[in-house]
């Protein structure tokens, strides 16, 4: 399919051009070819009927995917696009070829109905909100200096727990079950698949940065694994003494003992100074049992970016804090059959959302209504930085009450 008169060209590739299609990526991300066995992974995970490759003169000028992910949303796992894989050859970048694949995406999604939803996980925080993405999740980076006290004394305990330390190799059958539990909590988890788990896993030599090869630790009772965090070590001596730094991986736990037992490991190892956690959910329950919280530095960043595909599919797809009963006004430049009014009503359990002619009680932008539909971002607060306006008074006391929710959304796969 042609997507204008300039030559270029729109098609879905074929798995034998997987090499080529990876090859062009790394050439937009600076020229960084993947370890082979990253490669592999990939191209096993890659949906080719579901890819976008623009070609001019047969060469690839840009690249974009979705995966069919199952990502969790406030009332559960529901089926999301999630975004990848976007490129532009350095010599066809800003003459539009983005834009197209985003409207090509978005157009296809609604037209066969699928996902209601897209995210993604962006190179650059600015690039995607133009597109209706709304940033709907951050994430925390901690550095804890080292110390047996570093956390309260009244953490939870359970003496009954063990500790193993191992291989990330001979744990891969507990990863799932400690991963899985979670999954359904937190908005923003993704189903993992024995695929994807095993992608969590991997350790190629090449990608390791100069750091010791990724390690485990679990915690445990004599019924199983409670418990897991994958790490590595960065050598770091200062003066003729050890100030090695652990770089935690990923920490999941079936209960707060196992949990605070695996991050009280961590922070005690020897030969260590500090632990940095580059990405932890916001509400990270450590953040309540560090005895002072201020050394860890803790430091945001954007991490999730979600765009509403259809408002009202996507709307009926989650629950709701509270009972509500509102008629949105959705602008949206990209998408226009999502502008317009749309009345939502739902509570606790379910949701429906219709179009209507009732006067709105809300004005909001497709963007708004993306970063709030996890609910980590606040409706309040997008009214109070211009994104949303109050039509009727009350309005937006309840849509914000509707839409948070408890605990934050955190995304820690990376697609
Ligand atoms: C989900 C993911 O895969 S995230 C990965 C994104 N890819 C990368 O970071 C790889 C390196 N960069 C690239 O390949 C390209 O520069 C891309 C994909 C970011 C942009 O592709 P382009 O074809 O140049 O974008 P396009 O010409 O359609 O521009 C669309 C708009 O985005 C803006 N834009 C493009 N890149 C950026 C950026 N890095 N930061 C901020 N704005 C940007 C353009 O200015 C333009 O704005 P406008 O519509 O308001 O005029």
């Amino acid at each position: 399919m042609t997507l204008a008169g300039d030559g270029y060209e729109l098609c879905a590739p074929e798995p034998h051009q997987f090499d080529e299609l990876a090859a062009a990526i790394h050439r937009a991300y600076g020229g960084f070819p993947d370890p082979p066995e990253f490669h592999e992974m990939n191209q096993k995970i890659f949906e080719f009927d579901r890819a976008i490759v623009v070609r001019r003169d047969g060469r690839i000028c840009a690249t974009s995917t979705i995966y069919s992910l199952e990502m969790t949303v406030p009332g559960g796992p529901r089926p999301v696009a999630g975004v990848g894989y976007v490129s532009v050859m350095p010599d066809h970048r800003r003459r539009g070829l983005m834009r197209r694949m985003m409207t090509h995406t978005f157009t296809t999604l609604h037209e066969t109905q699928a996902e209601p939803v897209a995210a993604l996980h962006s190179t650059e925080a600015g690039i995607y909100g133009r597109f209706g993405y709304g940033m709907a999740g951050q994430v925390v980076r901690l550095t804890i200096p080292r110390g047996a006290a570093a956390l309260l004394p009244e953490r939870p305990r359970d003496p009954s727990l063990r500790l193993r330390a191992t291989r990330p190799e001979e744990i891969a059958d507990l990863v799932a079950p400690c991963y899985d539990v979670n999954v359904p909590i937190r908005p923003g988890m993704l189903r993992r698949d024995a695929l994807w788990t095993h992608r969590a896993l991997m350790d190629p030599p090449e990608a390791r940065g100069g750091c010791a090869p990724l390690q485990a630790v679990v915690v445990e009772d004599d019924d199983g694994a409670r418990g897991y965090a994958l790490y590595t070590v960065r050598s770091n001596w200062v003066d003729s003494s050890p100030r090695n730094i652990v770089l935690v991986r990923e920490i999941y736990a079936r209960d707060p003992a196992a949990y605070a037992e695996i991050w009280a490991t961590l922070l005690d190892l020897d030969l260590t100074a500090t632990v940095l956690a580059e990405t932890r959910p916001v509400d990270d329950p450590v953040l309540a049992m560090l005895a002072d919280v201020r050394t860890a530095v803790p430091t945001l960043r954007d991490q999730l970016h979600v765009r509403l595909v259809d408002v009202d599919r996507a709307l009926a797809a989650r629950t709701y804090g509270c009972d509500v009963d509102l008629v949105l006004e959705v602008e949206d430049d990209l998408c226009p059959w999502n502008r317009g009014r749309w009345r939502l009503s739902g509570g606790v359990s379910a949701a429906e959302c219709h179009r209507t002619h009732d006067q709105a009680d809300l004005s909001v932008s497709i963007r708004a209504l993306g970063a709030a539909y996890l609910g980590g971002v606040s409706l309040k607060q997008l009214a109070a930085a211009g994104a949303v306006t109050e039509l009727r008074p009350g309005a937006l006391a309840v849509a914000a009450a509707a839409f948070r929710h408890d605990p934050a959304p955190f995304c820690p796969t990376i697609f």
